[in-house]
């Protein structure tokens, strides 16, 4: 498929003011339409000069084979486009399905604001409320999608944005429905402009015709009516937090809600976005052409630029973080001090390892050495682009708050998903000028990996391809970390262990289709864990020729943050990066980096040789059944002590290593036990097969039902009573289509089964589902936590 972008020359991109710039994502549920809605703002921006389908397999970001052939996203994509010289928009467009969460984690990692895409028939979706409870503190904007479906409620969505969500919402437009001459139905046409009191409508059957027109009190009173109603309301919450709004309404506006000028509700609520105290909310039908150039004049109106987005999250507490507005974030008041975090990459057949990073402060320029703090070695960048969708653009540099790709050979085995990435903003060779224990070992705060519930075995097909497995495994792993690969100490085989089932089938795909690994891969299978219920004892190992290293062992709970226990005094805790294990190093004040440093190691590659040594020693499993550690915590105790003269951690390695599965061994069995993954359960039915659903889940599939709702109508919950009370007030125009399809049949009155159930009992359940239901019902799952094995069931597991 040829790519469309318009003119000729995509290799300049005019260099844009901080202030202009947006690097936001579009986060959502399966379906809810992300993909639609990007390219419609690809095609609007002017960027692409035709409008591709998901549907027909042929949409800029999802560019994969498998993701044109199946129709879902399953990698983040990234795309520069210009809003009518307003705002420079990066956009990543993120997958929606649950499997695919880690591509939002670490998109969010590096954007500033995101648009949330609802689908107005099924309201808020369970994948939709985890990934805005992931997106935190980041500021959003709504947009009800799909208006044009039968049974698309916006009023109904809305509400349940504040209910599900627990969010203060600010309607910036409303639907507008006409009846249609020759079906003489209502018909989604376009939307009531609450700030500037405008109709604007979409021409169904041109997508660049829009008419903005009055609204005529006397000619059109309903919908009148309805504006005066919103901008009322919109005005009251806004006043709630904002007195100098109060003040404009009451004397340049005299207290009429229709006078108070645009601007500066404007200027109000884009403040209460930027501080996530509301969120603003747009409705539209991407596939229909509707609705999407007010929500990009939304993202340029109320998300972020670079220069008022939150701070990174860094290690060094005493460091200054400052917004210059024509530099971007200033780090420890150094203006030469480059920052920035890498957090996706990817192996392209062509161009080879390609490395998308953000840049935090400084600029990051071509030809650069650059220091990355995490391995601690330099390298040289090779080229620098920047990415639409696939296709790159070449450019010089990038400024603090951008977004590109590191390109070249020189980059190959040199950096990974979350290390970041240190540089001098003018010199080429300018590390010299940053202290070592200093600016060089600033890290950004790692990008958190969820936890792997499935396992495959992987085998090559002959032995002779067994080298050519293992390198096109790690390179699967460099390019998406949420797959772990490990070995199976009793049988030898090699473990690919992700997030769920169709992780795993891609994965598969990805490594014998792309990667041309000759394999066989194996049924899949739970990850079942050990762990330990008790500490293990103190055992030290010591020499004459220096070294000294005293370990424990201690379990440690499911919600267990090193960022937290880190800064407890005296000890510094590492994440080992899976299975929510830690190397804890308790300070000993005779071997202090900040001091003066005599030894011959680097205090880094003796930590290196204790991280790599303890992934080691809990791999090797418990001993029940020789399953991985979970949950565990290696620490090492305050007498350690290392040889001056000695260069090579080898030694700290294998100690360490091996006193850790000494005192592992001393434990007795019954101080171990396995843990399984409990998953959560939305389970979506129509009232006539409720009955069916419940009995077949608890009997047949050990789930504990939490609560039965309806779709639309979220349980109560302490939590929510306050938001029952702000969604009471709030100002909702009344659904025109509320009516489903069908409507009068057993499809009304959708109920939601909310359960937790173990993952083994939970295979395949898509397919039963469904045969259950006659394909009416619909089914999400993601993972809760890691549970104990009840005696009784082990002997099932094992
Ligand atoms: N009727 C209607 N269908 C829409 C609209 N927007 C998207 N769709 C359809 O909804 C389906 C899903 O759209 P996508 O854009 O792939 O949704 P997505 O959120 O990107 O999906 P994932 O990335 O796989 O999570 C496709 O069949 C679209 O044609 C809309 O406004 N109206």
């Amino acid at each position: 498929m040829p790519v469309r972008f318009r003119g000729v020359c995509q290799f300049v991109r005019r260099s844009s003011s901080l202030e202009k710039i947006r690097n936001i994502g579009i986060i959502a549920h399966i379906d809810a339409g992300k993909t639609t809605t990007t390219e419609r703002m690809l095609y609007y921006s002017g960027k692409t000069s035709r409008i591709g389908n998901v549907d027909h397999g042929d949409t800029i970001t999802d560019f994969l084979p498998q993701e044109r052939s199946r129709g879902i996203t399953i990698q983040s994509a990234a795309i520069s486009f210009d809003w009518r010289k307003r705002g420079a928009i990066n956009l990543i467009d993120t997958p929606g399905h649950a499997d695919f969460s880690f591509e939002v984690i670490r998109a969010l990692k590096v954007l500033d604001g995101c648009v949330t895409i609802f689908d107005a028939v099924a309201g808020v979706e369970a994948q939709t409320e985890k990934v805005w409870k992931m997106a935190g503190p980041i500021p959003k904007v709504c947009f009800v999608n799909k208006m044009d479906r039968m049974g698309a409620g916006f009023s109904r969505t809305v509400k349940e944005m504040m209910l599900k969500l627990n969010t203060r919402v600010a309607l910036v437009n409303i639907p507008y429905f006409s009846v249609d001459e020759t079906t003489r139905e209502q018909q989604f046409r376009g939307v009531v402009d609450v700030l500037n009191q405008k109709l604007i409508t979409w021409d169904p059957a041109d997508p660049d015709k829009v008419d903005v027109g009055e609204i005529n009190a006397a000619e059109q009173p309903e919908i009148h009516e309805q504006l005066v109603s919103a901008r009322s309301s919109l005005i009251d919450t806004l006043g709630e937090f904002d007195e100098t709004l109060v003040e404009s309404f009451l004397e340049e506006a005299d207290g009429d809600y229709l006078k108070l000028s645009p601007s500066i509700i404007n200027k109000s609520l884009r403040q209460l976005t930027l501080n996530n105290i509301v969120a603003p909310v747009l409705c539209g039908a991407s596939f229909k052409n509707i609705g999407v150039q007010p929500l990009l004049d939304a993202i340029v109106d109320y998300l972020p630029s670079p220069v008022e987005a939150r701070l990174p999250e860094i290690n060094k507490s005493n460091y200054v973080m400052k917004y210059d507005h024509s530099r971007g974030l200033v780090i420890n008041n150094n203006n030469n001090l480059c920052v920035s975090l890498a957090f996706k990459v990817i192996s392209d057949p062509i161009r080879g390892l390609m490395v998308f990073v953000r840049v935090y402060s400084g600029v990051l320029r071509n030809g650069h050495t650059v220091f990355n703090t995490t391995t601690k070695q330099p390298f040289k960048i090779g080229k620098l682009v920047r990415m639409n969708a696939n296709v790159p653009e070449e450019i010089s540099l990038l400024n603090a708050g951008e977004i590109g790709v590191l390109t070249g050979s020189s980059i190959e085995g040199n950096v990974s998903t979350g290390d970041t990435i240190i540089s001098h903003s003018m010199k080429k060779d300018g590390l010299k000028s940053f202290k070592k224990n200093d600016e060089l070992t600033l890290k950004i705060n790692p990008i958190r990996i969820p936890e792997p519930v499935f396992t495959v075995t992987v085998e090559p097909n002959s032995l002779g391809n067994k080298e050519a497995m293992e390198k096109a495994l790690t390179r699967l792993v460099i390019e998406d970390p949420s797959l772990h690969i490990t070995k199976d100490e009793e049988t030898g085989q090699t473990l690919l262990s992700g997030m769920g089932e169709l992780h795993l089938e891609i994965a598969g795909d990805k490594l014998i289709n792309t990667l041309n690994a000759d394999v066989e891969l194996g049924k899949l299978a739970v990850s079942y864990k050990e762990t330990i219920d008790s500490e293990t004892n103190v055992e030290t190992y010591a020499d004459d020729s220096g070294y000294r290293i005293s370990v424990s062992i201690e379990p440690v709970a499911e919600d267990f943050d090193a960022n937290v226990s880190s800064s407890k005094k005296g000890e510094t805790v590492y994440s080992l990066g899976i299975d929510n294990n830690y190397l804890i190093v308790e300070q000993n004040p005779k071997m202090n980096p900040d001091k003066e440093w005599n030894y011959q190691m680097s205090y880094d590659s003796i930590i290196n040789a204790m991280v790599s040594s303890s992934i080691a020693a809990l791999q090797r499993g418990g001993k029940i059944s020789h399953l991985p550690l979970h949950s565990c915590a290696i620490r090492i105790h305050n007498d350690w002590a290392v040889p001056m003269d000695v260069d090579k951690p080898h030694e700290v390695l294998t100690i360490t290593r091996n006193v850790s599965l000494k005192i592992l061994n001393q434990l007795p069995e019954a101080s171990y036990s396995v843990l399984q993954p409990i998953m959560n359960l939305e389970v979506t039915v129509t009232p006539k097969d409720m009955g069916v659903v419940i009995r077949d889940l608890t009997a047949d599939h050990d789930a504990v039902i939490n609560s039965i709702d309806d779709s639309n109508t979220p349980e109560q919950s302490s939590d929510n009573i306050l938001f029952s009370q702000i969604a009471a007030d709030q100002y909702l125009p009344p659904d025109t289509t509320l009516k489903l399809l069908n409507s009068g049949d057993e499809n009304e009155g959708i109920k939601s089964i909310n359960a937790e159930a173990p993952l083994r009992k939970m295979i395949a359940y898509n397919k039963k589902l469904r045969s259950l239901t006659q394909g009416r019902g619909d089914f999400h799952m993601y993972f809760k936590k890691m549970e104990r094995v009840a005696p009784d069931q082990l002997r099932e597991i094992l």
